[in-house]
This record gives C-alpha cells, structure tokens and sequence, in this order.
C-alpha cells in the first residue's frame, strides 16, 4: 500500500502505534495506527463517535491516553506533555476552538506564538497575516465583532502562527459556509507544499477529498481501512465511508 502512497519516502512526522484511549472504563480507541509524513495531507474520516476526536486529543496529550506510542519528528514522546508537543510544532486546531473574544485579531494571533516564543513573534503575527489576508484589514478589530467564518479563520491562523511542523485541525467546517472551509483547507494545502504535515478530521468527505493525499477510516475505535485518495475513490472503502455515516449530508 506504502507503494502508491505519495509521500512514503519522506520523513515520518506523526508515527502513531497502538494508540488506545479510553474515558473511565469505557475504552474507545482500541490500537489505532497512522502516520503523517512531509507535506502530506492526512484525514481522518469515521462516523460520529467512531473516537476520531479522541485520537486527535490523545495524540496531542489533550487527554490520557491508555496505551500505544506516539513518535513526533522522530523522537518517541509519549510521555512528553501538550505544552511540550506544542513546542516541538505539533498543533491542534480543535473543533469548536475559540478565539478570545475581548482580544483583536492582531493580539489572538500574537497569542498562538507564544507556544514556540514566550515574548511573542511579530514575524509570526505578520505572516500568518500574509497567509490570511482578510484578516490584516481587520488587526485591530476585536475578535467578538468577526462573523463565524472569520474567527474560524482566525482560530486557523492563530494555529499558523504557532509554526506547525503539524496542524491538527478537528472539523474546521463546525456548520460553516462551505467557501470558508474551502479557504482554510486551501490555506493547509499550501502549507503542505512548504512541507508542514497537516491531519485533517472532517464530514465533509468531498471537501476533504480535494484536498487530502491519504486517507484513514476510523470505524469503533479501530483503523478499519487506509489508501491514497485515488485508491479510496475507486475501491470498496468508498461505500464504507458512506454506508458508515462517515460523509456529512451536506454535501
Ligand atoms: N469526555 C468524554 N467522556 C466520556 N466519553 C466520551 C468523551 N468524549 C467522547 N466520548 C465517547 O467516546 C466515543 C468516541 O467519541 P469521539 O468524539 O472521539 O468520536 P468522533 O469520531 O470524533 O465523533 P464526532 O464526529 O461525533 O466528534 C464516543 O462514544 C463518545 O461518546
């Protein structure tokens, strides 16, 4: 399978082995495995509360895991702390994430660089602006006065400004307008090309498709079925996708 798989000969970025996590008794991801490469766009599709979230969180220390390894860059961190991940490059854009509302765009934005730099990164600021350019005409705006779209954007460039060597981003449609997440996943697919890795959870299974390089279907808790996109398409994990409720209605 790693034949066909575009970026198999690039460096491993996320090398996830075993990942169990489990909430009280009740386990919900039972030793999933999955990579990211360079520049690869990975995502992670599964029917609601197939446990795509939890994976993501438990991959980032967000929450205890219960078993399996995680290797980050090449180095095994899976004793290392979210802070410390988060330094290393490894971002999560969450779904629902929040800017800070009583901030301006500008201040949201020198927020998410304080991962990498406790004083902050204007540099940063300024080209996760570059990147987004509706939002430097809105800098001084306070992120309250934003539409929805807006400050999903921003909760994307505030990602951005962490200088991700991986961005996690967890349903970043959240219900919005289709051309907003097109513009975010845009904005990722071009980050790819200057080799940051990008993980991807969404239902919108077209939308995502545009986009991504490598799929991985999450069906209870286990990897049920890996491909490129193309061999996804074509083959029988397609029907599964859709069968399973992976893929939104909205399409
Ligand atoms: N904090 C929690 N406490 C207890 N159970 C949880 C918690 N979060 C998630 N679960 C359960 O874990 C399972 C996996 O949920 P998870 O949110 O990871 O799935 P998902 O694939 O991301 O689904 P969705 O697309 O709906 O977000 C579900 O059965 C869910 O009810």
């Amino acid at each position: 399978m790693d034949d066909q798989r575009p970026h198999a000969s690039s460096p491993i970025v996320l090398d996830v082995t075993g990942l169990t996590v489990a909430y009280g008794k009740a386990e919900v991801v039972h030793g999933a495995n999955l990579r990211v490469h360079e520049g690869e766009f990975v995502v992670l599709l599964g029917r609601n509360g197939a446990g795509k979230s939890s994976s993501l969180h438990a991959i980032g220390a967000l929450i205890q895991r219960k078993g399996g390894e995680i290797r980050f860059l090449g180095q095994d961190v899976t004793k290392s702390n979210a802070r410390a991940l988060a330094r290393m490059g490894l971002v999560n854009v969450l779904e629902g994430h929040r800017v800070f509302t009583t901030l301006s765009v500008e201040d949201n934005l020198m927020l998410g660089t304080y991962a990498q730099n406790p004083h902050g990164d204007k540099a940063a600021v300024e080209s996760a602006m570059e990147i987004f350019p509706e939002l430097a005409d809105l800098r001084h705006q306070l992120a309250s006065r934003l539409s929805g779209g807006q400050q999903q954007i921003l909760a994307v460039a505030q990602g951005i400004a962490a200088k991700p060597k991986l961005l996690v981003l967890d349903e970043p449609s959240g219900g919005l307008a289709p051309l907003v997440i097109d513009r975010i996943l845009t904005v990722a697919k071009t980050l790819t090309r200057q080799g940051t890795a990008v993980l991807l959870v969404e239902q919108l299974v077209k939308e995502a498709f545009k986009f991504a390089d490598y799929c991985y279907l999450m069906e209870n808790g286990k990897i049920g079925g890996e491909g490129t996109v193309e061999s996804v398409r074509s083959g029988d994990l397609i029907q599964r996708i859709y069968l399973g409720g992976a893929a939104s209605e909205q399409e």
